[in-house]
């Protein structure tokens, strides 16, 4: 069993901000974070008693030039080190950024090229590690990604070129042992950190922004990279694999249609995205629900997975099999207190969803290792066969055949297995 890890981050007042003279409310020490209610009379000091809350990580941005002001470093260090673990022991681990448009959600995970985010760091930590462990130990490492976008609740595969629009999006679909899966989605072989960067380079650009009264280059989808990365090593001559799904995710920021100054196709956009919000609102407070002060209830809840494209997709992160963290991204400004007021209470309502993140271990694998455990099963059973003589002879030879099927089996998918790595 594993708690959602849940982070703030505040960002420094923007152009916007300044010109309005907005007044800082957000206050952080330690782990708790502080917001004030902005007084009527904006020239007044904000005397009133704030709000605090106590998340995993309280980041304070606010300030470039202080020398605590939390960097993209310290993020990756924090955050991004434990998805890495994740990922090597083989669980499935999923990081979103959650907050109002404009207020840093692609920023903390993308960054810019000269100040990168965590997308960009997790990726660079993973070829790191493999070229280290390579040459310790002897593992084979596969690395394949994925990045697609939620656009008007239709998916779109960002890492093909837009020539071919796929209108109606791709499917969504379920498999019965997977989960949730994307029909069709490409997804790509990477060797190297450079392949890597071109392929996340590709799918920004492919990626559906526009310029609102909040943000000039506001991402108008959610998106969501994924890294599928497995890894296969011989145990004491016991083939192992195990695979591990990360899901990276950029949602797009809650908005109200006034301030974000939206009108036509941008105010149709915001009221899906704002609806997918809602049902991830949702979806948070049932599974936070089943946890209430840390017990879990025996009650049935209904989580609203279906009912939206982008809940169903991270099923698994969401109270399922996954180690899951949400930073919820927040402006610093008096003018935002209720949409920040909002978020904060969102993320604090997140703390309580408890996932049960277990290692995922490739099936054929774990069938040889059944079989080999039955081999030596029949091989005792022979053994003692052979010691006592009154056994009858014909049910000696049931057993040795059975042995020897089973051997051949194992070996048989072993070689198919070694080779299918080989080939990698
Ligand atoms: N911690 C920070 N330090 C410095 N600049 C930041 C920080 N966070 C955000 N910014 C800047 O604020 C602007 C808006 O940030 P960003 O685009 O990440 O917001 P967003 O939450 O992704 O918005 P949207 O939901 O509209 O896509 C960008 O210019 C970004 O560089």
């Amino acid at each position: 069993m594993a708690s959602l890890k849940v982070a703030v981050r505040v960002r420094p007042l923007n152009k916007r901000e300044k010109q309005l003279s907005s007044k800082v409310i957000v206050h952080m020490k330690g782990n708790s974070t502080s917001i004030y209610k902005p007084s009527p009379n904006r020239g007044d000091e904000l005397k009133e008693k704030g709000k605090t809350f106590i998340y995993d990580f309280s980041y304070d941005s606010s300030n470039r030039g202080r020398p605590t002001c939390v960097s993209q470093e310290k993020i990756f260090h924090d955050l991004g080190s434990d998805v890495l673990k994740a990922a090597f022991e083989g669980f499935n681990a999923c990081v979103f950024a959650y907050g109002q448009t404009g207020s840093g959600k692609s920023y903390t995970m993308m960054g810019h090229a000269d100040d990168k985010g965590l997308i960009p760091q997790i990726c660079e930590g993973l070829f790191s590690e493999i070229s280290h462990r390579a040459k310790v130990d002897a593992v084979s490492f596969r690395t394949e990604v994925s990045y697609l976008e939620i656009y008007n609740e239709r998916v779109q595969d960002l890492l093909i070129k837009k020539t071919i629009p796929t209108y109606g999006g791709l499917r969504v679909r379920e498999h019965p042992r997977d989960g949730p899966y994307v029909e069709h989605l490409s997804k790509c072989l990477v060797q190297n950190p450079n392949e890597m960067e071109d392929l996340i380079n590709l799918g920004n650009a492919n990626r559906t922004t526009a310029s609102t009264g909040m943000n000039d280059a506001s991402s108008r989808s959610h998106g969501i990279f994924t890294i599928r990365f497995t890894q296969a090593w011989f145990d004491e001559e016991v083939p192992r694999e195990t695979l591990s799904k990360i899901h990276l995710v950029d949602l797009a920021g809650s908005e109200r249609a006034d301030s974000a100054r939206t009108t036509g196709t941008r105010l149709k956009e915001g009221a899906n995205i704002n609806k997918s919000l809602v049902i991830l609102g949702s979806v948070i407070s049932a599974l936070a629900e089943l946890n209430v002060g840390g017990q879990s209830t025996k009650k049935k809840i209904f989580i609203p997975y279906r009912d939206s494209v982008l809940t169903w997709l991270l099923k698994d992160s969401l109270g399922g099999n996954s180690v899951t963290t949400m930073i919820a991204t927040i402006s610093p400004a008096d003018v935002n207190y209720l949409e920040t007021l909002s978020t904060l209470r969102y993320a604090s309502r997140a703390k309580n969803i408890v996932n049960s993140p277990t290692v995922n271990e490739d099936e054929n694998v774990k069938v040889i290792r059944e079989l080999r455990a039955e081999v030596s099963r029949l091989r005792g059973l022979l053994e003692e066969a052979n010691q006592v003589c009154h056994v009858e002879p014909c049910s000696s030879v049931k057993v040795e055949e059975e042995l020897l099927q089973n051997e051949a089996r194992v070996l048989q998918l072993t070689k198919e297995w070694t080779s299918k790595w080989g080939e990698t």
